[in-house]
């Protein structure tokens, strides 16, 4: 559905340096990016701000032309071929709408359907059924700028996916929403890519969306792919373990057991890192040996914390391949 095959963006951009000097830097946005994402899969794109996932999704959806590299998507090239492609493909940036934003929604739906040319019994169809799954009905005839954000959000989701499209790409489509409006929208994505097979391409900042939802996940740092893999090797990243939280009976200075590293201390509490493999069992005995341990508690890795170390290179993208 898509290939990438050594992805390159640069822009130019000027920059004073003086009060009369301005030079030239060239900023190399996505630096080489090779992937493919099969028919049906779900798929995750994420990193840290400014690493190139919009540039690289605006790449895919022909909106720029890559410096150098191959893209095919659905078979086509998109910045080639991008009217071709609009009518295979979905995109919902979270940050914009495309609707119209002083017409009711109904008849911004109604626009959508000219543009891509969609047979009217086929758009009606079509319509009734994303009506029902998203729940449109109460606010149809709403028009688009007085729309809550996440009605407004279903909208464009209806937008996008009036025309059938074979590939939905979303960027950032949870932002700014409510826990309800987060778990509508989600559970009409896994319906969308379970029942109707649409392969879906999805960057976000949420890892909510990502746990949620995604099989795969690519982490894109610097311009380049540095994670693919499935979201249970990103779990099981050697460097990531497990938490032991200690409560000793008073302060003391950091405890020393083999196989665990104090990471915080604060009063009688310890934070100690296990590594993936270490004896939980045999750690909490070495300590109660010889501290006197008021309570403990066990805290497997969280995504999020996973994550936010691979972004820190606390721990090295090799180690969750
Ligand atoms: N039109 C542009 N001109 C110059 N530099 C740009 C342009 N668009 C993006 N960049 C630069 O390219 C890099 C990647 O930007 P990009 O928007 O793709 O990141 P991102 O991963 O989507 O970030 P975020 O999570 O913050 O949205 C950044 O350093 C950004 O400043």
């Amino acid at each position: 559905m898509i290939e990438a095959g050594d992805v390159r963006k640069t822009f130019t951009v000027r920059e004073r340096t003086g009060r009369l000097r301005r030079t030239r830097r060239r900023v190399s946005a996505v630096d080489g990016v090779s992937f493919t994402v099969a028919p049906g899969e779900f798929v995750g794109y994420l990193g840290p701000n400014g690493a190139g996932k919009s540039t690289t999704i605006k790449m895919l959806t022909g909106i720029l032309t890559p410096t150098s590299g191959t893209i095919r998507v659905c078979g086509l090239d998109p910045s080639r071929q991008r009217t071709a492609l609009a009518r295979r493909l979905g995109v919902v940036f979270g940050h914009r709408t495309t609707l119209w934003w002083d017409l009711p929604l109904r008849d911004s739906l109604a626009l959508v359907r000219r543009l891509y040319r969609v047979e009217a019994g086929a758009h009606r169809e079509r319509l009734d059924e994303l009506t029902a799954l998203l729940d449109l009905g109460p606010f149809l005839a709403t028009p688009v700028r007085q729309l809550s954000l996440g009605q407004r959000m279903r909208g464009d989701l209806a937008a996008a996916l009036l025309h059938a499209p074979d590939l939905l790409v979303l960027d950032e489509p949870t932002i700014g929403l409510d826990v309800v409006s987060k778990a509508t929208v989600r559970a009409f994505l896994e319906r969308l890519n379970t029942e109707r097979g649409t392969t879906i391409l999805l960057t976000t900042h949420d890892l909510g969306d990502i746990e949620r939802l995604c099989r795969r996940v690519m982490i894109v740092d610097h311009g380049r792919l540095a994670f693919d893999g499935s979201l249970d090797a990103l779990r099981a990243t050697a460097g990531s373990g497990r938490i032991l939280v200690v409560e000793l009976a008073r302060p003391e200075p950091p405890v020393a057991v083999d196989g665990a590293a104090v990471e915080r201390v604060e009063g009688p509490r310890q934070w100690l890192r296990l590594p993936g493999d270490a004896n939980a069992a045999s750690v909490v005995a070495a300590l109660a040996a010889r501290h006197e341990v008021r309570d403990i508690a066990l805290r497997e890795p969280d995504i999020e914390e996973i994550v936010a170390r691979l972004y820190q290179g606390e721990i090295p993208y090799t180690a969750a391949h």
